[in-house]
């Protein structure tokens, strides 16, 4: 696949399956987040890779995190099952550097910019992932579990694998209605 037809033809795969990227292609993947944009060359970034057992490991945090902040059964119940939504799941961190020049919130851009460089990263490679965030991305119980910062932001679950179904994205949204001459 071409730069452009990645650019041009990618799309987020919800439904995911085995297998999940393989040694070689998860190396490019990582590759591809840390050639992401970065103000002031300050790697405001961190990111935790989640497969195999850890996935259960995971699961366990989101229960915990549902359980205090006492969510309804439903999620109580799902809580533990989301991270095995797909083989392989990449915790997206925005580290935050204190800097004069860099605010925080370029900062959570460059590590927005690495979530999307991952997701193109795999689409290239044949393989599919979809980028979700939600309460887990806002709780201070799965931060300080994670051993983060509270400053620091978690910035998406990235979930890679085989998509389940082969499907087209087939909304296409016109440039004339969000882009205009000046
Ligand atoms: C910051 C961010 C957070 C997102 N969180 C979720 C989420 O929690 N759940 C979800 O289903 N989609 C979420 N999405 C949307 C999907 O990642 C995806 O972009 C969307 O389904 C559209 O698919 P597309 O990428 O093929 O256009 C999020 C997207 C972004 C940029």
């Amino acid at each position: 696949m071409n730069a452009l037809e990645l650019l041009l033809t990618r799309q987020s795969d919800a439904r995911l399956t085995e297998p999940g990227p393989n040694s070689e292609q998860l190396s490019i993947i990582k590759q591809a987040a840390l050639l992401a944009p970065d103000h002031g060359a300050l790697t405001p970034w961190q990111f935790i890779v989640v497969q195999g057992e850890g996935r259960e490991r995971l699961g366990d945090v989101f229960y915990r995190s549902a359980f205090h902040h006492q969510l309804d059964e439903r999620n109580l119940e799902r809580a533990k099952t989301l991270a095995l939504r797909a083989p392989l799941v990449i915790i997206c961190i925005a580290k935050y550097v204190e800097n004069n020049k860099v605010p925080r919130i370029e900062q959570v851009q460059s590590a927005a910019c690495a979530v999307f460089a991952m997701q193109q990263a795999t689409f290239a490679q044949g393989l599919g992932g979809v980028w979700r965030t939600g309460h887990y991305a806002q709780c201070e119980l799965i931060k300080a579990e994670l051993g983060l910062n509270v400053d620091d932001e978690i910035v998406g679950y990235l979930y890679l694998g085989t998509p389940e179904v082969k499907h087209v994205k087939t909304r296409r949204l016109s440039t004339e209605q969000f882009f205009s001459d000046f």
